[in-house]
């Protein structure tokens, strides 16, 4: 290890040891002192058990005082560690559940703390969160103890090895000599079974993926349908066979690679104690001392095998605290500024993209060259065929990611200079995907604004929402979902319900991305008429496919391929005879083909 890892690794262990005692303090200092003391027993008995030894083999009138004096430390010591080891487990457990909890809290901060959208859509970053999660459990906790019994094995080692280096100078040398080549050759074989581990971090994930496709419910439909139960069994079963085969091949070498260096270390035993019983023949040792150091070899064999173990163990638990800072110290993407522009407070002239154009961390260009006005007060609506950018837009609007190209500006100063949560604190969304919570009904529409107790306001925007609560159990007391034995709704009432929380924010822009996808006509015909009433004066973006809804719209804007194609009003884009036109009369022919069936059937 050249001089430059070797500061690294030990502005790791610093790190890594301040975070376990930010979490509780004097619980990790009153730990590491027992562990201390408790480490420093085994050789006072040992000195005590060549007191007595000398004592009798040269007996004297004090003799029977001495021995007195060494029964009370002997007792005394033994006593200690008696009632030292119950208390040492209770800090490890106590400590155990606060250091998971400190750094489950630290992981779920900084997952949360990011402003925009882009560490969630790459691959690794789900990778780390799920391995650093996984083993927060007992990671912590594991240094803490290894380091403890590190630190107590290494107490124990010098006391006996200052005893027997107070016979033969260089026997402790010999000894510690032999013994860190093993120490070398397991930090070596643990570091490579972190390495396994992270590299199978895909298929940890995949075996959470899969068992949650075939035990959950939402998937549990298709998957009987179309017979998928045996196929995602066989990837699960696939998964864990990867796992096992490189988990296995690690533990194998960490089993079977370090015999030599074991010989080694025994060797070095062995020869010591052949020279100490040399000596005794030669009689150049009293018999207190030839037993005390028989008595330290033997114990120090052992203690310097699990010395070197503890040294690879600190080596395999250092490595989760570098993968965990390494997590901790991601910046975020999304350039904050230090001394943001406050938003104003009514808009004046609108918000104002500029030739943006966006691509996705994977490189592919979405959106080129778009540029379009939001007039304050405006209901624009987006629409265009799937995979058009329409929702990337909105991303960029709510500015989840920043434009690759151009800009985006709120009354003529740029989005990226905006206060970022008053920016969105201005925001009412419902997006494609939005959240079912498993709460109350109240709950759910009241988490649109953590300020607002209204309940009556929550009631409501319910009812604007077109959400038939004196329908449910306990109406708006309803627990939904299944997490907690609550009622479930249909896709078209939960959807009612995310509008319903977007209603209760009052906001100045309302953004909604296809609200009523699983609505059904009627209800979608109330519904719009709802928003125009309610977003009188309020600016709205639609994002929708039913064009029958964006009539409604001041404007509408059509995007094909990431570009912007055409805009204008219904009766303009008809007029125009384009792509609008197109989408319309073919989704008019479609109604027109149904009505006339529904007669066909009527008459
Ligand atoms: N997180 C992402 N990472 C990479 N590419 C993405 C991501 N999200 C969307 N895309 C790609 O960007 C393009 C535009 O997607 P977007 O969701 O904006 O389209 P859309 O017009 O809203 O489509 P739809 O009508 O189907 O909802 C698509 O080709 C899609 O594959």
């Amino acid at each position: 290890m050249n001089l430059q890892r070797f500061k690294e690794r030990s502005r790791l262990f610093y790190r890594s040891y301040r975070l376990i005692f930010q979490s509780m303090p004097a619980a990790a200092a009153l730990l590491l002192l027992l562990m201390v003391l408790q480490g420093s027993l085994p050789a006072v008995v040992t000195y005590l058990s060549k007191i007595t030894l000398d004592v009798l083999l040269h007996l004297s009138d004090q003799s029977s005082a001495q021995i007195m004096q060494v029964m009370v430390f002997w007792g005394a010591s033994v006593l200690l560690g008696q009632i030292l080891e119950p208390w040492s487990s209770y800090l490890i457990a106590h400590m155990n559940e606060h250091t998971t909890a400190f750094i489950n809290r630290k992981l779920v901060q900084k997952a949360n703390g990011f402003q925009g959208l882009e560490p969630f859509e790459n691959a690794l970053f789900y990778q780390d969160l799920e391995v650093l999660n996984k083993l927060s459990s007992h990671k912590p906790l594991n240094l803490l103890v290894a380091t403890i019994h590190w630190v107590r094995l290494l107490t124990t080692i010098l006391g006996l090895l200052l005893l027997v280096g107070a016979l033969v100078w260089w026997m402790p040398l010999l000894l510690v000599a032999c013994s860190l080549p093993g120490v070398f050759k397991n930090n070596a074989l643990r570091a490579s079974g972190w390495k396994g581990l992270l590299s199978v971090r895909k298929e940890a994930l995949e075996i959470n993926y899969f068992r949650s496709l075939l035990t959950q419910e939402n998937s549990a439909r298709e998957i009987r349908i179309y017979g998928l139960g045996q196929h995602f069994e066989n990837r699960l079963m696939g998964a864990f066979a990867t796992l096992q085969q490189v988990m296995g091949k690690e533990r194998l070498k960490l089993a079977r690679d370090p015999i030599f260096t074991l010989l080694l270390s025994a060797a070095a035993a062995i020869f010591s104690f052949g020279y100490v019983l040399q000596m005794a023949v030669q009689k150049k040792v009293s018999a207190g001392s030839l037993v005390i150091v028989v008595q330290a070899l033997s114990q120090l064999q052992n203690l310097l095998d699990d010395f070197t173990l503890y040294c690879s163990l600190l080596t395999e638990h250092i490595l989760y605290f570098e993968k965990l800072f390494h997590f901790m110290d991601h910046e975020e993407p999304l350039r904050v500024p230090v001394q943001p522009q406050p938003v104003p407070e009514v808009m004046k002239e609108g918000i104002h993209f500029d030739r943006v154009g966006f691509s996705y961390p994977d490189g592919r260009t979405v959106l080129k060259d778009v540029t379009f006005s939001i007039r304050p007060g405006e209901t624009i609506a987006l629409v265009g065929e799937n995979g058009a950018g329409k929702s990337t837009l909105i991303k960029l609007l709510c500015r989840f990611h920043d434009p690759t190209s151009g800009s985006i500006t709120v009354d003529g100063t740029d989005l990226k200079q905006l206060d970022l949560q008053a920016w969105r604190g201005r925001m009412g969304a419902v997006f494609q995907d939005f959240v079912k919570y498993h709460l109350t009904v109240q709950e759910n529409i009241m988490l649109g604004d953590l300020g607002c107790t209204d309940e009556e306001m929550a009631r409501k925007a319910a009812e604007n929402s077109g959400l038939k609560t004196e329908i449910l159990p306990s109406g708006m007391h309803t627990l939904l979902g299944k997490s907690f034995g609550g009622t479930e709704l249909s896709g078209g009432q939960w959807q009612k319900l995310a509008i319903a929380r977007a209603f209760f924010r009052n906001p100045d822009l309302l953004i909604l991305d296809e609200p009523t996808a699983a609505i059904d006509p009627r209800a979608e015909h109330d519904l719009y008429e709802q928003f125009a009433r309610l977003a009188d004066g309020k600016t709205v973006v639609l994002v929708t496919h039913r064009l029958a809804s964006v009539q409604m719209a001041d404007r509408i804007l059509v995007l094909k391929e990431g570009q912007l194609i055409e805009q204008g009003t219904h009766e303009e884009l008809l007029a125009l005879g384009g792509e609008y036109a197109t989408m319309f009369r073919l989704q008019a022919r479609a109604y027109q083909f149904a009505s006339e069936m529904e007669e066909a059937i009527g008459a």
